[in-house]
């Protein structure tokens, strides 16, 4: 028996998730779930029974009394509720206009979840939704966020409900899809959101055997031999406790913060740079939580001995000669979508007079591509330790503080390409800076 996948497939309405998820489902020999037909289901049955659908009080015993049967039909998932399956009702407009309000209710979320989660028992799953990542399957490593322009999404549901035969105009489908997902990323349970690790794909850039292949091929990476191997785990662990065994003894070495760094999934860990003491410090103390790729430049590679000893322990060759090296950018944005941490310093090289520098930028465009969170880490006391312009190693005590994790929601915020770069630096360089201050007020304790 192939193994069990369970395909999480979130974004907003008519983002081309059912479309994708069938067509996954199909190839991969997965059971489609539609979610959304699970909130629209609750809605249609308290619009049947006369309940006000703003009122959870109203909903709740209703939902509850109701009888929920489901069955598995051309590799998709269909239920009834109370002996009746709602079918293409589903799909009306008293139903669409509805359902955010039923669906920001918590216990309806908690129904819908209980039973979306009972269906693992079927085997493999390609579920679609609004939380399929965040919250009903956040362990799965096959997570997608789909996203396409809003004008992309109206003209398709409008082409959709033409076709059933609906007369809503344009502009009046534009305006409902606008609520819905005003109403379904606003919410407080469970809004729409970009789940940690999820791979986004603009769907406004392809048609649907474009997106599939997106899709299957990003499946197929995720299944490769993991890129994580680039790392000798013996190797690492040696090298990690002889340095943080050095760096505590010369340097009495203390990390405050390090449960930040997530203990799987793909992970830039982003600190200062003073110093050639920083990718010791902070790879010893994040070895608690994981293993890390460092990015040096390559010219260290070129002794024999130490360029075996950085492939070992995973460093990432770094062409600094040439602006941004494509090839290690590649690399670091393939290990973060396999699901590795990577830990760079955005300043690119080690400061000069030990402040804060601006960051470089092609770590917005890192950032942006590996699709993962970041966690920004303030490294204190190495440019006193062993600075650019010091004769040598002081035995000054070295301290590495570990803020909190910069989620994928806030660096999309940003916005989307070139213009987006830049400020993705400031944002990292910001919360370092944060870091340092509050460090050097003396709040961080622990
Ligand atoms: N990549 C795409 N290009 C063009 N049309 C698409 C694409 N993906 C989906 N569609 C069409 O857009 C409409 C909405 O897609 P659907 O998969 O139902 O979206 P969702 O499930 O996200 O609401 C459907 O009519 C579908 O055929
Ligand atoms: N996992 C999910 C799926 C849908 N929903 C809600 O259900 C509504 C209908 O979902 P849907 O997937 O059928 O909608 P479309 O994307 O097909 O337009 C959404 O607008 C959300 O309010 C949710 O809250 N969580």
């Amino acid at each position: 028996m192939s193994k069990q996948r369970i395909i999480a497939i979130d974004g907003p309405a008519a983002s081309g998730k059912s479309t994708v998820a069938r067509e996954a489902a199909k190839r991969l020999n997965c059971v489609y779930v539609d979610s959304g037909a699970f909130y629209r289901g609750v809605t249609w049955k308290m619009l049947r029974e006369g309940v006000n659908t703003k009122n959870p009080l109203a909903v709740l015993p209703v939902l509850l009394k109701s009888k929920w049967k489901f069955e598995v039909r051309d590799r998709a998932v269909f239920f009834s509720i109370d002996g009746v399956e709602p079918g293409e009702a589903l799909r009306d407009k008293d139903v669409r206009e509805a359902v955010s309000d039923i669906a920001a209710m918590p216990a309806v979320r908690k129904f819908v979840v209980s039973n979306l989660r009972k269906l693992k028992k079927l085997g493999s799953l390609a579920m679609e939704g609004r939380d399929i990542g965040s919250v009903v399957f956040p362990k799965t490593p096959y997570k997608f966020y789909l996203d396409a322009n809003p004008e992309e999404r109206a003209k398709r549901r409008h082409a959709e409900l033409i076709a059933r035969g609906e007369t809503e105009k344009a502009q009046e489908v534009m305006e409902s899809l606008e609520r819905r997902d005003k109403k379904d990323s606003t919410r407080k349970a469970a809004p729409l959101k970009i789940a940690d690790g999820a791979y986004v794909i603009d769907t406004s850039e392809y048609d649907v055997e474009g997106v599939a292949r997106v899709l299957l091929g990003r499946i197929s990476d995720l299944e490769k031999p993991r890129s994580d191997k680039m790392i000798n785990p013996i190797w690492y662990r040696i090298a990690c406790k002889f340095l943080g065994m050095g760096l505590k003894v010369c340097n009495n070495i203390q990390a405050y913060g390090v449960q930040n760094v997530p203990k799987s999934g793909g992970v830039i860990i982003a600190s200062n740079h003073a110093s050639y003491l920083d990718p010791p410090a902070v790879g010893a103390c994040s070895r608690r939580m994981r293993m890390t790729h460092f990015m040096a430049r390559d010219t260290l590679f070129k002794n024999p001995l130490m360029g075996a000893f950085l492939h070992r322990v995973g460093v990432i060759p770094l062409d600094r000669e040439r602006g941004g090296d494509l090839k290690a950018m590649k690399t670091a944005i393939q290990l973060l979508k396999d699901g590795a941490c990577v830990a760079l310093f955005p300043e690119g090289t080690r400061s000069p007079d030990g402040n804060l520098q601006p960051a470089k930028p092609g770590i917005g465009f890192l950032v942006a591509k590996g699709a993962a969170p970041v966690v920004p880490v303030y490294v204190h006391g190495s440019y006193e330790a062993w600075s650019k312009h010091s004769d040598g190693f002081q035995r000054k005590p070295i301290n590495v503080i570990y803020g909190k994790l910069i989620t994928q929601e806030e660096i999309q915020a940003l916005g989307r390409g070139k213009a987006a770069y830049p400020l993705i630096g400031d944002l990292i360089m910001q919360r370092i800076a944060e870091l340092k201050q509050k460090f050097e007020a003396g709040e961080i304790t622990e």
